[in-house]
């Protein structure tokens, strides 16, 4: 009964499924006479059409297939799949946005597109929906492997755009995966990657498994997707980029998003891309960032922006709010500081050199928070759609205008409003000139003195008890002023503008960090130039890293050295105890305890491990704390060889410095010149000066040491001269021994000589009779051996006596007979 029943089932389900099939195949067939019927003309923007109500029916009416689609407000009124209608009904999106709208008819009948809008209007449901669909038309499936790659430059990107993509994709039998650096189960990817139609990725995941993984070809795929294309074909992407792209196949679409996008003939070129269409579709409008957005910029000197940043949070604990700072150091540092300091909102932060699955905890619960601020650096200045923010703060003046778009635009997303602040130093009030070129409404306002409260004294406070929160600032001090002095922009970005000394009493530090760049800036232009052209300035700026952190560690030993003497700080008295108890450890061998000596060391440790991720492209960035790089780049490469890279310490030899010079001391402990050491005591009853009994010691002693030259140089020559008679007499002797063998005399000399004649040394052999059965063994080995001959048999051993042991004179006059004797002849 059970077996029937299943067999019924079994009949029931395989005839749905014909049935299904069919009916896709001729939704297939209607959607492909739809989308080639209705294609908008190229080079049209699909905006400008305005569909009559009649055709398009609005969003539930009936949809006439023989009418263009090109000028439709609806989803329901595009040549879609009912599956995805399906999943945009569920996700509530009815409505096309402007780039939806201008984007989708180009994009579903296969052309390549270009497209650019503002931030937060829709531009993933541009090219996700062209993906699904087109790879449902070909009837894709889980055989024919990839068959589309979106590329986000961060993670949090892509993980966003995969959500978005679950979303409206879930009705179809499309397998989709997300590859993001990071994370660890790269073996399981490896497994199932060949099988997935979909991948959102990262560049460096991609190119990953695109090297590593053996049945991964991509050689299929149909369509391509940059997200934030200006960025991915920027410089810091460009090798990645470059070898994902030679792998793919020519002949896909390839769709390319952003708010600030790129026309770079060369870039496109990289791309293939076959006729374009351009489609910008706030070109026209008045502004280059939302409607919904207020802006506002503030002038504050460097070392009053924490206490701006302060009084800004604590008057505005009821918001969600992103603060935009230049490097993750910056960040480490004013995150901890706030969150110590408990300013009565969440704090946290986001940025690069963090472990993926603490940025996914952050990203996540920033999503979920209604009031909370968010540090970061640009990692969540592009696409990041989080929901609700109503405040951008960028402490840190933007690279460039397109950076500051896509920072602002964190707020006022789709139809919500937003508002953003951005902090000026009075050397970077230029930017405000850029912003008003680009069409960026930015109001400048003036801050209410009496509302801003000082936080100096208490992050002072903070970092005197704390050493590692010391080094934070210190770390924070530095790369800020390297982000400054880095800059392209040197009409906005003047490091020597800016008030260092100041800004490191702001930020509790009790010492100003040596900053090396700024003193040494010509030098380390000129060292640049020298040095070969493939060394990137990113090198140079590594080893400038290299020696502040080496600065740090010093100035930090001498700061806690003094602190020690006054007893003040007893946490950095146990470090520097076990500091030196570790160095003492180390100096006798003694075994390591394994625990970390200071917290500074701990730091680094740390650190370090963070950078791993960022040492695979490191070499090759334009600009340092570019974090979107590292997140792309194949960290895992490193990761999984499971070895800490510690960055080595460079030993620096300074021939310039007091310490690397040998000092002498009197008996007093004042130090003398180096050459006072030849002064003898006794020249002090002479009464001469001591500069005096130097100068004329320091005589005495050259004379001698020229004396003893001038001797040894005579007895080497002596030996050379030996040595050349030698030579040539042993010369002489093979002349002899080759005519003594010819004239078949008893006298063998062998010489084991070189062809150089360098390292020549006599070998007599005592004479043997030939016919002997006792040879020589060495010479078995070689093709002239001694092989007994029985012509040789019979002669005579003329010379008796060694040939060594013959007087010099007695040799030269053998040898003389000899040639006399071999010239007779001939
Ligand atoms: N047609 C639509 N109807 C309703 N909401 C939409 C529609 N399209 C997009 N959205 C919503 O608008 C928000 C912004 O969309 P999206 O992230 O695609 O913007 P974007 O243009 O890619 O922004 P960015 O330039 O910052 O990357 C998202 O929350 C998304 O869900």
């Amino acid at each position: 009964m059970a077996v029937q029943r299943k067999e019924k089932f079994n009949k029931k389900h395989s005839k749905f499924k014909r049935t299904k099939k069919i009916e896709e195949s001729q939704e297939i067939e209607l959607l492909e006479e739809r989308i080639a019927a209705g294609a908008p003309a190229s080079g049209t923007n699909p905006l400008a059409i305005s569909l009559p109500k009649e055709i398009g029916g609005g969003a539930t009416g009936k949809i006439d297939v023989s009418h263009p689609y090109a000028g439709a407000k609806y989803f329901e009124q595009m040549p879609l799949s009912a599956k995805t209608k399906r999943g945009l009904k569920d996700s509530k999106y009815t409505h096309m946005t402007a780039i939806q709208r201008a984007a989708l008819p180009h994009a579903l009948c296969g052309r390549d597109v270009l497209g650019a809008a503002k931030t937060g209007s829709g531009k993933t449901l541009a090219f996700l929906l062209p993906v699904v669909e087109k790879l449902y038309r070909l009837r894709w499936s889980g055989e024919d492997g990839v068959g589309a790659i979106i590329i986000s430059p961060t993670r949090e990107l892509a993980f966003q755009i995969f959500d978005e993509l679950k979303k409206v994709g879930k009705y179809h039998s499309l397998s989709a995966g997300l590859l993001i650096g990071g994370r660890k189960d790269v073996e399981t990817e490896k497994e199932h990657v060949g099988r997935l139609n979909i991948l959102v990725c990262t560049p460096g995941r991609l190119l990953q498994h695109m090297d590593e993984t053996p049945d991964f070809d991509c050689s299929q795929l149909q369509i391509l997707v940059l997200d934030e294309a200006d960025r991915i074909l920027d410089l810091g992407f460009s090798g990645t980029l470059n070898a994902i792209v030679a792998q793919l196949s020519k002949e896909r679409q390839t769709l390319l998003f952003s708010a600030t996008q790129t026309r770079s003939v060369q870039d496109l070129a990289r791309l293939s891309l076959q006729d374009p269409e351009y489609l910008a579709v706030h070109a026209e409008s008045t502004a280059a960032t939302p409607a919904r957005l207020q802006q506002t910029a503030i002038i504050v000197p460097l070392d009053e922006k924490m206490d701006m940043l302060w009084s800004f949070v604590k008057s505005h604990l009821r918001t969600k709010t992103l603060v935009f700072l230049s490097s993750c150091k910056e960040v480490k540092f004013v995150h901890e500081v706030f969150r110590r300091l408990r300013p009565g909102v969440p704090v946290s932060c986001l940025h690069g050199r963090m472990k993926q699955t603490q940025r996914t905890i952050v990203y996540g619960s920033y999503c979920e928070a209604k009031h909370a601020v968010l540090f970061c650096t640009d990692v969540a200045a592009r696409g990041l759609d989080f929901p609700a923010v109503d405040w951008v703060v960028q402490m840190d003046c933007p690279e460039d205008v397109a950076s500051y778009i896509h920072r602002v635009g964190r707020t006022a997303r789709y139809t919500a409003s937003g508002r953003s602040l951005l902090f000026l130093t009075p050397s970077e009030e230029a930017m405000l000139e850029d912003l008003k070129t680009a069409k960026i409404p930015v109001k400048v306002i003036k801050p209410n003195k009496e509302k801003v409260q000082s936080v100096t004294g208490a992050i002072a406070a903070l970092v005197s008890k704390n050493p590692e929160l010391k080094y934070l600032g210190q770390k924070a001090f530095i790369t800020y002023l390297r982000s400054i002095h880095l800059q392209k922009n040197k009409g906005i970005f003047d490091v020597k503008a800016l008030p260092i000394a100041e800004y490191a009493v702001s930020l509790g530090l009790p010492t100003t960090p040596r900053v090396r760049f700024i003193k040494s800036g010509n030098e380390k232009k000129n060292r640049v130039k020298q040095k070969s052209s493939d060394i990137s300035e990113d090198d140079v700026s590594e080893e400038e890293e290299e020696e502040e952190e080496e600065d740090i560690e010093n100035q930090e030993k001498t700061v806690t050295k003094e602190n020690l003497k006054d007893s003040v700080d007893s946490e950095a008295k146990a470090i520097v105890v076990k500091e030196k108890k570790s160095k003492l450890d180390r100096l006798f061998g003694r075994k390591n305890t394994g625990v970390l000596s200071t917290a500074h060391e701990k730091l680094r440790l740390r650190d370090s491990e963070d950078e791993e991720e960022e040492e695979f492209l490191s070499k090759k960035r334009p600009r340092p704390e570019t974090e979107e790089e590292s997140d792309q780049n194949a960290p895992v490469l490193m990761k999984n060889s499971g070895v800490k890279v510690l960055k080595k310490k460079k030993l620096k030899i300074d021939p310039g410095k007091a310490g690397s010079q040998r000092m002498v001391f009197d008996e007093e402990g004042n130090a003398l010149p180096p050459l006072a050491a030849f002064a003898t005591k006794d020249d002090a009853s002479t009464g001469k000066g001591v500069d005096e009994q130097v100068a004329q010691a320091a005589g005495e002693h050259f004379l001698r040491i020229k004396e003893e030259m001038r001797k040894r140089d005579q007895e080497d020559r002596l030996m050379e001269k030996q040595r050349l008679r030698e030579k040539r007499f042993k010369n002489k002797m093979k002349l002899k021994a080759a005519a003594e063998e010819t004239k078949g005399e008893g006298v063998q000399l062998v010489a084991n000589s070189d062809s150089d004649g360098e390292d020549e040394s006599m070998d007599e052999r005592p004479t043997k009779k030939r016919g002997s059965r006792d040879v020589d063994v060495s010479d078995q080995e070689g093709a002239g051996g001694n092989i007994p001959s029985d012509s040789d048999e019979d002669k005579p051993a003329k010379q008796q006596k060694p040939f060594t042991k013959l007087s010099i004179a007695e040799q030269e006059d053998l040898a003389l007979k000899l040639l006399q004797s071999r010239k007779s002849t001939f």
